[in-house]
């Protein structure tokens, strides 16, 4: 396991509308204890119609818990029906916001010159992008997983300035591992993640690539949390499906626990 502070945040996908995820992050807050945030940083991610709702609990409350959003605009403001922008996010003192999830580029087509375009945009107003990476199946079997994934990261990444980067997470989500119930492997994983960590060293350099924080993300749960945050190069999880469950989500918190 690494020195860099582990990062698990729970991606709510379209669930839990706004009254639903006040319970649901009084539930984590009421778990959670301050042992837990000394060692590891918890986030929300959840849709953007809870974001309010979430900031009045958290400022309201302090609590220790971190939120972002799901997606935001590649623009500022305008006409762009439907989006959300980080200027927006920032308002809601977001802390992260994914960009280019295996969601948006399957079924909003967001290549990886848009995807680029959102970092800049998350960085453009002080929100950490978790920029999302990863290969189909097909890309897996053909035996071009750590090609592809990289290809990924240096088009996200593109013209991205070091002190940004070095901030920046990024999450490895092997599209055939999401909400599958298919884990991919703690060493392949690792092999991807460590493969990643490798290219930002060569895009920037070790230093940069020693501070970013690299999750695995695809079917994680608490029964197989620890084996795979006991990999060198994996600083945490990006969680969908058990995330929706509290006491499921604390547990993966505590995967030293585990
Ligand atoms: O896509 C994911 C998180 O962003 C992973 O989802 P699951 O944990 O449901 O497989």
């Amino acid at each position: 396991m690494s020195t860099r502070t582990p990062l698990m945040a729970g991606n709510w996908k379209m669930n839990l509308n706004h009254l639903e995820a006040i319970a649901h992050v009084q539930k984590l807050a009421f778990a959670l204890a301050d042992k837990d945030y000394e060692a590891v940083e918890v986030a929300v991610l959840p849709p953007f119609t809870d974001l309010r709702s979430v900031q009045t609990l958290v400022d309201g409350d302090k609590l220790k818990i971190k939120y972002g959003a799901q997606d935001l605009s590649a623009h500022d403001s305008g006409a762009y029906t439907g989006e959300i922008s980080g200027a927006m996010l920032a308002k809601l003192k977001c802390t992260y916001v994914a960009v280019g999830h295996s969601e948006r580029r399957q079924y909003h087509g967001e290549t990886d010159e848009q995807v680029n375009t959102k970092v800049k945009a998350a960085f453009k107003h002080d929100l950490t992008p978790i920029l999302c990476v990863g290969e189909e199946l097909a890309v897996r079997e053909a035996g071009n997983h750590v090609t592809h994934t990289l290809a990924q990261v240096e088009g996200g990444l593109r013209d991205v300035p070091a002190e940004q980067a070095e901030t920046v997470v990024i999450a490895y989500e092997p599209v055939w591992a999401i909400g599958t119930g298919k884990v991919c492997g703690a060493e392949d994983a690792q092999e991807v993640c460590a493969a990643v960590r490798g290219k930002i060293a060569e895009l920037y350099s070790q230093e940069v690539a020693d501070k970013v924080r690299i999750q695995y993300g695809g079917s994680v749960k608490s029964g197989n949390v620890a084996e795979i945050m006991a990999q060198a190069d994996i600083d945490g999880a990006l969680v969908g499906g058990a995330s929706l469950d509290a006491d499921e989500f604390v547990k993966i918190v505590r995967f030293r626990d585990q």
